[in-house]
């Protein structure tokens, strides 16, 4: 695997159209009926894994009820073309019947019709169908996270395949749809010839393969790759995280959806227990094993269980079996295996997380190797082109707003019985840096957690430019031009520096779903841009960060991840920055250049609160300084004020430390 990723994309490509032709020319090579149908399967279930992947995978939502959706596109389609429901004819019927859509049949009062909705046609609409039913099911349930959401999508899950079970009249229950029409193209039915179902699973394997390569690298994919990361950050960066979830959600519902249009019309017939619990399960299975968010991956994945099933489980029945004659054990004898797939898949699930975690096709993260000019620090201050168009920005979105001005006035935040913020008021002045300063506890992370709508204060006004920040959510205040970092480091961790600083400008990008799939020039032409603007940014740290561009930030050093977290927040051009404790982790001389970085934002108009514990830090940037201390605004002045002032020394600074 690691050989396919040196590949060069030319390389890629002459790979993929070498396979894809051997592929089309997979039932020309004597393989016979029953392995075409094994090849028609694996596409199935390489739909139904890259579906899932975009819920599981890009978005980290664990779908325990994947297979509900899959059966809603499979009765969707076969309840439309077959003979379950069969009303008494009218002349209503008729326009319907025109187009092929419905059949009468019999003659007089007797008369009835029978469903014929074409398959090319159902193959969209079940997508969309199963789309409503994810939304319709993830709207109230996507705010759970984690087990709870597995367990909710579990219930569903075994919701549906009950509801066919009982719900004879649509479905007729346990029984199953018979007689579920084969597609027809040009006048050729698909009877149970292999071959040509083998082509449409093909044909809907790369479509769904297209539509997850295009999104993954898009706006969309990275913010759904944000919120698998850390929801609270993605949020703070712009993201409607639960929009986006219900995305994934329906967009996954809708790969799922066709694909069981797909199989039944295969299969000619649709009963409940196709859509039980193991069916998620064994997709789950296959998304693991192919390696989570790998799209190449899913596939793999997928096509290595139909095998294991297909082929291996009963050869490996007859192998034992075979033993079992020879010692003459009747236990052996007697073991099918075939019937075992649960078994396996659960072997599988455990040796891949003990041994390989990653899948066997790992989203690989490019090691760069830096020469020893590029680890040598190169250290700038405020790169021209960055500052220029965050000053751009500043100029756009001041033209018509109030000052950046930050107001807070008698804040007051309570958790349980404690009060972490008491009536606080201060005030940043645009283009102004206010620092805020004070021991541990005293409320400082509050504070801003408040301001950028992380917690709900229980009385007080925030206002930004003349408006009010308090009850919006996280994504909205971002939109508002407030942009903050996190005490503790709040990146994209299995996501590279290019992508992270990239998450910052998802509200200054407008790139949709459809437009990232169709690649049309306006979102290249943006994605172009935004890569242009995260260099320029980058830049600002000397080459601290540039070469490092490709890197996961996983690998950088704490103060790096720090510099990115900045450039991320200033991706959003920010009105105003909040930095929590921005130096923190860094030695003196990294300190005194991100502190001379962050005098440069000011310079060029924005507005700056920052919390930090490094007095000399604060005494150099600080136009105006705040002190808290128990949630209570012990003192503010200019920063050599509050040093002087005995309350602080006593609270806060020490007396060792002024006195020295
Ligand atoms: N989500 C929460 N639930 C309950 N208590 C909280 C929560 N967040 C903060 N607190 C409490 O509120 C008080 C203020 O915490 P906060 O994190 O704002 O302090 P801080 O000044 O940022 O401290 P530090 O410098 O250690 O980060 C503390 O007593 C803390 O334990």
């Amino acid at each position: 695997m690691k050989r396919l990723a040196l590949l060069s994309p030319r390389q890629r490509q002459a790979l993929f159209a070498a396979l894809l032709m051997v592929l089309l020319l997979l039932p020309f090579l004597g393989i016979g009926q029953a392995n075409i149908d094994v090849a028609a399967n694996s596409c199935a279930y390489a739909a139904l894994a890259l579906g899932l992947n975009i819920v599981v995978g890009f978005t980290g939502l664990l779908d325990l009820g994947y297979a509900a959706f899959f059966a809603i596109g499979a009765y969707a389609y076969g309840i439309l073309n077959s003979f379950q429901l069969h009303p008494h004819w009218s002349a209503a019927w008729a326009p319907l019947a025109a187009i092929g859509f419905v059949a009468k049949l019999g003659a007089g009062a007797a008369a009835t019709v029978h469903f014929t909705f074409p398959f090319w046609l159902m193959l969209p609409a079940s997508a969309v169908i199963a789309a409503c039913f994810g939304m319709a099911f993830g709207a109230p349930t996507l705010r759970l996270k984690g087990d709870y959401l597995a367990i909710v999508t579990l219930g569903f899950g075994e919701i549906v395949p009950i509801v066919a079970r009982n719900w004879s009249s649509l479905t007729n229950g346990a029984e199953g749809l018979n007689g579920v029409g084969p597609p027809v193209l040009f006048g050729y039915r698909f009877g149970i010839n292999a071959t040509p179902y083998y082509y449409v699973g093909l044909g809907l394997v790369l479509l769904l393969l297209f539509i997850s390569l295009r999104l993954k690298p898009s706006r969309i994919g990275r913010a759904w790759m944000a919120v698998r990361e850390d929801e609270i950050a993605a949020s703070a960066m712009g993201v409607h995280t639960t929009r986006l979830k219900l995305l994934a959600f329906a967009m996954g519902a809708g790969f799922a959806g066709m694909t069981g249009t797909f199989y039944i019309a295969k299969l000619q017939t649709a009963t409940p227990d196709m859509f039980d619990l193991p069916v998620s399960i064994m997709v789950l299975v296959m998304i693991v094993l192919g390696g989570l968010a790998s799209v190449w991956g899913a596939i793999l994945g997928a096509v290595l269980l139909e095998l294991l099933q297909a082929w291996f489980l009963p050869a490996l029945s007859g192998w034992v079996q075979g033993l079992g004659n020879a010692i003459h054990s009747p236990f052996l004898q007697n073991l099918e295996l075939t019937s075992a797939s649960e078994l396996i898949f659960g072997i599988i699930l455990v040796t891949m997380m003990l041994y390989r975690r990653d899948g066997l096709v790992p989203v690989g993260r490019n090691e760069v190797r830096l020469s020893y000019e590029q680890q040598d620090a190169a250290v700038s201050r405020g790169a021209a082109p960055a500052v220029a168009r965050l000053r751009a920005g500043l100029a756009e979105t001041t033209a018509d707003a109030r000052p950046a001005a930050l107001e807070i006035r008698d804040l007051t935040v309570k958790f349980g019985g404690l009060t972490a913020l008491k009536s606080v008021s201060l005030d940043v002045p645009p283009s102004s840096i206010v620092a805020v300063i004070g021991p541990n506890g005293s409320g400082k992370s509050t504070l801003f957690n408040s301001i950028t709508g992380l917690v709900k204060p229980s009385a007080g006004v925030v206002r930004f430019a003349g408006r009010d920040l308090l009850g919006l959510r996280p994504d909205q205040v971002l939109r508002a031009g407030v942009a903050r970092t996190f005490q503790n480091i709040r990146l994209f961790p299995n996501l590279t520096v290019m992508e992270n600083v990239l998450i910052g400008q998802h509200t200054h990008l407008s790139a949709g779903a459809a437009g990232a799939v169709l690649g049309l020039p306006r979102v290249r032409a943006e994605e172009r841009e935004a890569r242009e603007f995260v260099l320029e940014l980058l830049a600002m740290f000397g080459n601290r960060l540039v070469p490092r561009i490709d890197q996961g930030v996983a690998q950088l050093s704490y103060a790096n991840r720090r510099r990115v977290e900045i450039a991320r927040a200033l991706a959003s051009r920010p009105r105003l920055l909040m930095l929590d404790e921005p130096t923190a982790g860094m030695n003196p001389a990294e300190s005194i250049e991100l502190a001379e970085q962050i005098a440069a934002f000011r310079d060029f108009g924005l507005t700056v609160l920052l919390v930090e514990h490094k007095l000399d830090v604060v005494t150099r940037l600080a136009d105006n300084v705040i002190v808290l201390n128990h949630g209570e605004k012990l003192a503010e002045g200019r920063a050599d004020e509050v040093r002087r002032n005995e309350a602080v020394i006593e609270a806060y600074i020490g007396r060792g430390v002024v006195d020295a």
